[in-house]
């Protein structure tokens, strides 16, 4: 395996250093990691990170490999630094057996850019009715810990309760896709001012909400570890700050276009800018920043969620939910929190990797970047400015709602246990790097 210097890295946004990358971990740090024959990459002004890890990301394989398959969003996640993704269960067949998400953990292991983490189904077929094999899910090859119906919400509080109590058997946490079904009938966007003005039927806040309160409960009242996904209200954000105050065991998520977008897109009537949750006001865009900042938010999940152009390119009313988001993500977050001063690239490190492993109980990824530790790196220029092209993306769909926008920072390289899987902002061929499959 190549050895790498990287020259003048600043570790976690800080004084820079040279770091010794070889044998698959971090090997040296400073002075003593000078080394006759290793590759060297110039860091000069790029802020190095531990890889990224994400908590939501839709692969859709099996099932839709029209929209992305596991070896395309990989792709993606390698180069928009994640060394490691969770890989959504609303696929076709539904990721609710041990069989299922085996498959897709060695389509990930095989495809080899980043670690793939299947998330198992909370409920069979995510019907909502009957807890799916979540045990043999955890036991299997995958190792499942995270559970979630996401694009369903687990609505039924009796079956929620069971699966809460289900997964402290293995230390899995339930993740939820907030939205109370009946609230939300028919729903196209926000409901505000303007849904009002737009005349289209809105997914108010309190739909959101109300299940954010009822699972934090549940989740107190059960014992049980809950993660809550893609929150996008200012209400759920004083929920969740509330129920950590009271030392409720709950984690929260937002994605990068709710810290960035606001719901006086939807007036343009593009379906890219067509999601669950939807994007909501300025206000709400405010306070979800200013939760991720003060760690009431605990992490940033992308939601990717690709869909081809024929589910994206027709009228609103008819276009699917869903944003691409891996090779945005990173730097939708320097533009909102690190360039508005809200965050530091050491909390990046902390929402974008750390959290994101601890919550995912995933080994060996979200580690500080020390001598010893698995060299799951990523390499950033932080001055680097570029306009978003989503047919130049190696996701296989183009709904990214930042098509056209500029956007700051770019991910140089990124390093999957001491192999390069980014090099010079480009795709490095596993099999050219003598990668073990
Ligand atoms: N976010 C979305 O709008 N869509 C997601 C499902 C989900 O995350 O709820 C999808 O799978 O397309
Ligand atoms: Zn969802
Ligand atoms: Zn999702």
């Amino acid at each position: 395996m190549t050895t790498y210097l990287l020259t003048g890295a600043r570790l976690l946004g800080g004084d820079p250093t040279d770091v010794l990358v070889a044998d698959g971990v971090v090997a040296a740090l400073g002075a003593d990691a000078r080394r006759a024959g290793a590759h060297v990459v110039d860091a000069a002004g790029l802020v190095l990170l531990p890889g990224l890890v994400d908590l939501h990301t839709h692969l859709r394989e099996p099932g839709r490999e029209d929209a992305e398959t596991v070896e395309s969003g990989t792709r993606a996640a390698a180069l928009g630094g994640f060394t490691a993704v969770h890989a959504m269960a609303n696929t076709t067949p539904t990721q609710d057996t041990a069989g299922v998400v085996e498959q897709v953990w060695r389509l990930g292991r095989d495809a080899g850019w980043c670690d793939v983490h299947p998330v198992g189904a909370v409920t069979v077929g995510l019907a909502g009715e009957r807890l799916a094999e979540l045990s043999a899910m955890a036991r299997s090859a995958a190792g499942v810990r995270v559970f979630s119906d996401d694009g369903k919400c687990v609505h039924d509080p009796v079956v929620m309760r069971r699966a809460l109590e289900y997964v402290k058997a293995f230390d899995g946490v339930v993740a939820q896709h907030a939205q109370e079904p009946r609230l939300t009938e028919g729903a196209q966007m926000h409901e505000g001012v303007v849904s009002a003005e737009l005349g289209l039927t809105g997914w108010p806040a309190v739909a959101e909400e109300a299940i954010v309160a009822r699972d934090v409960l549940l989740a107190e009242h059960v014992g049980s570890r809950l993660h809550v996904l893609h929150l996008s209200t200012a209400g759920s954000v004083e929920i969740v700050r509330w129920a950590k105050a009271r030392g409720i065991d709950v984690t929260a998520e937002v994605t990068p276009h709710h810290l960035m977008l606001t719901d006086e897109l939807v007036r343009g009537y593009d379906p890219r800018f067509k999601v669950n949750p939807p994007l909501r006001t300025a206000a709400d865009v405010e306070a979800v920043r200013q939760g991720l900042a003060d760690g009431t938010i605990d992490t940033v999940g992308t939601d990717h969620a690709p869909h081809p152009r024929e589910d994206k390119d027709c009228e609103w009313a008819a276009a699917a939910f869903g944003m691409t988001g891996l090779e945005t993500a990173l730097s939708v977050v320097q533009a909102t929190m690190v360039d508005t001063g809200l965050l530091t690239w050491a909390d990046v490190a902390r929402v974008m990797s750390t959290a994101p492993a601890r919550i995912g109980r995933v080994a060996g990824q979200g580690r500080p970047v020390a001598v010893g530790e698995p060299a799951n790196l990523t390499l950033v220029d932080p001055a680097a400015r570029r306009v978003v092209v989503p047919e130049e993306q190696a996701t296989a769909s183009v709904n990214s709602p930042f098509a056209g926008r500029e956007l700051p920072g770019r991910v140089v390289a990124t390093f999957l246990r001491g192999r390069a899987t980014v090099l010079d902002g480009a795709l490095v061929d596993p099999a050219a790097a003598g990668a073990h499959r």
